[in-house]
């Protein structure tokens, strides 16, 4: 599992290791860890053109400090102090020893980015607050005209570490060197997008597990979860997933819910509809009934509202049900507030950042900016558990704990129909006993894979996506035992 901690709790367990290490000594573990990635991006180190941003707190500490190591391999250096009379002093002596120099001025410093091959983003860490200032985002547009790359120190200077909001100007970087745990940021768009690929260097710090704010399934987490059959098992027992979606306009809707339900690791699929003749022709292997939810015989969970259309009443007869219930689309929009509160069985609901927005009674940018903390309100005001659907989907549990964070996503995975898939997946993985937020969480998981591995760099329907499920199912479970 990759967790994250908040910079509250960093700075604490920082303080305690602090002071029973000789002083410096963590930055220097930091810098050592930085200057290596530095070398592996570069290639070769000797003669490379290396430019440190260099911000007034210890990030920018730990930039001279990577830096005078790559300068004692042969790189040319050069600082660029955005406050040259707080810059940390012994970076800086450290820098100039190793034959580093420091840019003269604001022209240099431009002209020194342009040529650099790789520029160092020390500006600021856990320390920041808000977006870049005038000076620094002078710099950071100069960096993304230069074809240098960047790697960001902690994180990309400007972006919030807590929440992964950007409030103003941020430095994209290609790889961003985090010491001692993932923050937030990292794992949260908007914010996440400016760190490119994350790099950890273990400093040592002790985090308490119990503090994590976020974490983010990795092969051996997700193939933990995965229900597999036992051989005492029979269909009942995996798991009955009943699917109430479809309508006479939006027929597709229920097929591919179906179809994400069938890939889910329930053992039976009860759909219940005015689609059942689509389902039928196109999965032969589905109970069909028309006699609505509560007549339908007995279900392990459910999954309403893809395709609905505006049949708040089967919404209403399913949110009655004492199983767990996943929320969806249409049923979004239909459902009643209350009575998802009223609920004792589990509730997911599966929104969009736009359907989250109705919700919440914002704009759809609201929520955007502000996913993390968008999806803690709407699973704390219905009470559920909230998929927040998005390039990397959260999940959020009513009682707090970690957040889930899913980065398998692609960006092909936007494609109509494709929401309806991850429904049916999801309702499946609650059928076969998995609560709310291990159920949303693998099933956004595995459709992220899946849509990767479907796309492939091409365009997909929401069917490619339901179809490469059952490979991406063995090779979670394959490399999961292999430990990756
Ligand atoms: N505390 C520790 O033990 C360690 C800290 N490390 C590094 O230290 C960093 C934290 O250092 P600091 O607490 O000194 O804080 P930072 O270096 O992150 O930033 C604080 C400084 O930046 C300025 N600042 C704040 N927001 C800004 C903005 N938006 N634009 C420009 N300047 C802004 C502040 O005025 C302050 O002087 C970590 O991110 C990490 O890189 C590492 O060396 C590992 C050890
Ligand atoms: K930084």
């Amino acid at each position: 599992m990759r967790t994250a901690y908040s910079v509250e709790t960093v700075r604490t367990a920082e303080r305690e290791l602090m002071a029973r290490l000789p002083e410096g000594a963590l930055m220097q573990r930091a810098a050592a860890g930085l200057a290596a990635a530095c070398a592996d991006l570069l290639g070769r180190v000797y003669g490379s053109r290396v430019v440190l941003l260099v911000g007034s707190g210890d990030n920018g500490g730990d930039a001279l400090y990577a830096g005078a190591r790559l300068a004692r391999r042969g790189a040319g250096v050069s600082a660029v102090l955005l406050a040259p009379e707080r810059a940390h002093p012994g970076g800086l002596a450290a820098l100039r020893r190793a034959g580093g120099g420091v840019a003269a001025d604001g022209g240099a410093a431009g002209r020194l980015i342009e040529r650099a091959d790789l520029v160092v983003d020390g500006i600021v860490g856990i320390g920041g607050k808000g977006g870049l200032r005038p000076d620094a985002e002078s710099l950071a547009r100069a960096a993304a005209r230069s074809r240098a790359a960047v790697v960001a120190v902690d994180l990309p200077s400007g972006i919030d570490a807590d929440t992964g909001e950007v409030h103003g100007a941020a430095l994209p970087a290609d790889l961003t060197v985090t010491f001692g745990t993932h923050k937030p940021g990292l794992l949260v768009d908007p914010a996440r997008e400016y760190a490119g690929s994350v790099r950890l260097v273990d400093i040592g710090l002790a985090l308490p597990g119990d503090a994590a704010v976020l974490e983010a399934l990795q092969h051996a987490d997700a193939a933990r979860l995965l229900p597999v059959p036992g051989a005492e098992s029979d269909k009942y027992r995996r798991g009955v997933v009943g699917i109430a979606a479809g309508s006479a306009r939006y027929p597709g809707a229920a097929v591919l819910a179906v179809s994400g339900a069938l890939r889910g690791g329930a053992g039976a699929v009860r759909y219940v509809g005015p689609a059942g003749d689509a389902v039928i022709a196109r999965f032969p292997e589905t109970l069909v009934s028309d006699r609505g939810p509560k007549r339908a015989g007995r279900v392990q969970a459910w999954v309403v509202g893809p395709g609905a259309g505006d049949d708040a009443a089967t919404v209403a007869e399913v949110v009655a049900a004492d199983v767990p219930v996943l929320i969806d689309a249409d049923g979004l929009r239909l459902v009643d507030v209350g009575a998802v509160r009223a609920r004792t069985a589990p509730t997911l609901l599966t929104p969009h950042a736009g359907e989250a927005a109705a919700l919440l009674g914002v704009s759809r940018e609201e929520v955007e900016a502000a996913r993390l903390s968008s999806a803690r309100e709407l699973a704390a005001r219905y009470r559920a558990t909230v998929l927040l659907k998005g390039s990397t989907t959260l999940v959020a549990a009513p009682d707090g704990g970690p957040v889930r964070a899913n980065a398998t996503g692609t960006s092909w995975l936007a494609t109509a129909g494709s929401g309806d898939v991850l429904s049916g997946l999801a309702g499946s993985l609650l059928a076969s006993g998995l609560p709310a937020r291990d159920a949303g969480s693998v099933a956004a998981y595995l459709h992220g894979l899946a849509g990767r591995h479907a796309a492939d760099g091409a365009p997909v329907g929401a069917h490619d996506v339901a179809e490469a499920l059952p490979g991406v199912w063995r090779d979670v479970r394959e490399e999961g035992r292999a430990g990756v």
